[in-house]
This record gives structure tokens, C-alpha cells and sequence, in this order.
């Protein structure tokens, strides 16, 4: 039998979407992802959270192998206003990690994520930390 794709091991549509409820609301909570204020200008704001909920749960099921469904805007545009350095890249890579161990995603699914994660870096992060 074919090895089942990122996606299909971690619960398909189903699970990706359940686990990006879980994450987004958290990092919409979490202090240190909000220290930037570009990016508390979108997170601190409720109303946004079911957009960002769709486009956060569409690139995650397109990067881990699954159907093309993601109509947002690729890493780099996506990111570009927000002075995001190092350090707020660590904070939300933390909490992904974070939400991963706490709804009890098995290890080999977990480095896996987080290996995708970690190579967007270079697009996510625009400034360098003073
Ligand atoms: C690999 C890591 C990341 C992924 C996969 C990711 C994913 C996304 C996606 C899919 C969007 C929606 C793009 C669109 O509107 O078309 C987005 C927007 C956004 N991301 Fe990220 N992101 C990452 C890292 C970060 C980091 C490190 C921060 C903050 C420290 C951040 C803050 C934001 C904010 C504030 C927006 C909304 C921008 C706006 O519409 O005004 N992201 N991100």
C-alpha cells in the first residue's frame, strides 16, 4: 500500500481544520506574537478570526500534500508589512508546536510539520531583530 500523505495522516480536511481552530485562537491570545504591533493589528481583532481560520487551515492542507485549495497570498506578500523578525517567527513556530503536542499529534507528524514550517522562514521574516 502507498505511504499516505502528511495530510491524510493527520486527519485530512477534518483534522487540519480542527487543529487550526485550536491554533489560530491561541496565537490570537498569545503575548509575544502580539508584541508586534503590525501583527496585533490583525490578530487583536476577533472578527478576523474565521478568514484567517480558512486561509491558515487551505495553506496547510495544500503544503502537507493534500487538494489545491488555498486562494490567499503567497509567504512572502502575506508578510511583508508586518516587520516580522526571528524572534516573532520563534514565538508562532513555538505555539504551532505547542498546539501540535497538545492535541497529541504523534511525533514523526510533528517534526514533519514543523520541518514544512521552518522552510518558509526566509519568506516569513523581513526584519532582523535590533
Ligand atoms: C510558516 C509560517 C507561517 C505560515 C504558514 C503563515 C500563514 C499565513 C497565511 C496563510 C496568511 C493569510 C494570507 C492572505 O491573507 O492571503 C497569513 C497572514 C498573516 N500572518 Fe502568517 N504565517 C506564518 C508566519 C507568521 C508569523 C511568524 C507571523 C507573526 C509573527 C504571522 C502573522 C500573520 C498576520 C498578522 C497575517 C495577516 C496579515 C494581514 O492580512 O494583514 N504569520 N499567514
Amino acid at each position: 500500500m502507498a505511504e499516505q500523505t502528511l495530510f491524510e495522516r493527520l486527519g485530512g480536511v477534518y483534522g487540519i481544520s480542527g487543529a487550526v481552530d485550536v491554533l489560530v485562537d491561541r496565537l490570537f491570545e498569545n503575548a509575544a506574537v502580539n508584541a508586534n504591533p503590525a501583527v496585533h493589528a490583525h490578530h487583536g481583532v476577533a472578527a478576523n478570526a474565521p478568514g484567517y481560520k480558512f486561509l491558515v487551515t487551505a495553506w496547510s492542507i495544500e503544503a502537507t500534500g493534500g487538494p489545491k485549495c488555498y486562494v490567499g497570498e503567497d509567504m512572502v506578500k502575506a508578510h511583508d508589512d508586518l516587520a516580522i523578525d526571528e524572534a516573532g517567527f520563534d514565538a508562532v513556530a513555538m505555539e504551532i508546536a505547542a498546539t501540535l503536542n497538545f492535541l497529541g499529534v504523534p511525533a514523526a507528524e510533528h517534526r514533519e510539520f514543523m520541518d514544512i514550517i521552518e522552510s518558509y522562514r526566509s519568506q516569513v521574516v523581513q526584519a532582523t531583530a535590533a
